[in-house]
């Protein structure tokens, strides 16, 4: 892919309004046929779900206006679109972080981007580490609910003047994951054998990049949490805002360490591991959603 013809905006310069997100929808518009309507963020290791996009058109993250650049191992920093079992889809090849330095409001930005491409169902994937003990590293985590730790100290996406051509002021997040989409995973995981290691529970971020200490996974544990990681709550509130429908899933890539006689240690190659391991059945399980999607009539 050429450089863009917009140029790039100085960082400084770059404020995510909504003719911002409007002026990078258009660019990818105009170098694209295919109209999306499902989006999907691919977490560490599970770029691989972008490969199973058929007539790829795909953008590096640098290309695209007032894009911002993946910085993370195992994140490949594509935007790909492309048709999955004929349904017309947008994958993020990697994603953004908090920790990656980036203001909140750019790393939820291709949120906004799904939206004005025209995305309905937004599809979420992370690598997680699981606080449940009743889980195992390769578990697939349905995400029903989730804590917004960075939220608690003020740190939300939507903090800031409001956008209301994007969406309200005070958007509910009761509802924040589709419920008729985690039992058609559900349903779909059953039939493909996944049971035994498909889970439903509450997802955790935090800022990260360190990992959690011993006693913090006790904590969030003790909160209510079952996995915890860095990502995806940010984007979730922000394709809420803008009324996208979502589903995510966390791949349970290690157990968060509980006990201070373990000798286990998180670490992120262990992490882009356990995705490799996992990868072919999250993709068919992410796939095959997408297929009933349409098959139900409840497509977006
Ligand atoms: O993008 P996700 O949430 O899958 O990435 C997780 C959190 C950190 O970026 C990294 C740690 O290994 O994996
Ligand atoms: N915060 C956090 N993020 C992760 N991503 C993958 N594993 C983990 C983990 O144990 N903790």
């Amino acid at each position: 892919m050429e450089g863009n013809r917009m140029g790039h905006k100085k960082e400084a310069e770059v404020k995510y309004s909504y003719e911002d997100c409007q002026a990078t929808a258009d660019w990818l518009l105009s170098q694209t046929a295919v109209r999306p309507l499902v989006g999907i963020v691919c977490g560490s290791g599970l770029g691989g779900l972008a490969d199973a996009l058929k007539d790829q058109v795909a953008f590096n993250y640098r290309d695209i206006p007032n894009f911002p650049q993946s910085t993370v191992h195992g994140h490949a920093g594509r935007l790909v679109f492309g048709t999955l079992k004929g349904r017309p889809c947008v994958c993020m090849q990697g994603r953004f972080h908090l920790y990656e330095g980036y203001p909140i409001q750019k790393i939820t930005m291709p949120m906004r981007i799904f939206k004005l491409l025209g995305v309905e169902t937004v599809i979420l994937t992370n690598a997680a580490g699981g606080l449940n003990q009743d889980y195992k590293v390769g578990d697939i985590m349905i995400i029903k609910d989730h804590l917004n730790m960075p939220g608690f100290a003020g740190n939300n996406p939507l903090a800031g003047p409001n956008e209301e051509r994007f969406g309200v002021r005070f958007p509910c997040m009761s509802d924040a994951y589709d419920r008729e989409l985690q039992q058609l995973a559900l349903d779909v995981g059953s039939e493909l054998g996944f049971s035994d290691f498909l889970r439903e529970g509450v997802y955790c971020v935090l800022g990260g990049p360190s990992f959690e200490t011993i006693a913090e996974c006790r904590m969030l544990h003790k909160l209510g949490a079952d996995a915890v990681g860095m990502s995806t709550v940010h984007e979730v509130i922000v394709a809420r805002h803008c009324g996208m429908r979502v589903f995510a899933l966390s791949l349970i890539t290690n157990k968060a360490v509980m006990d201070y006689d373990s000798e286990e240690k998180a670490n992120h190659e262990e992490v882009l591991q356990t995705g490799k391991q996992r990868a072919e059945q999250l993709e068919r399980l992410v796939s095959t959603i997408i297929t009933r999607l349409e098959h139900n009539n409840n497509f977006a």
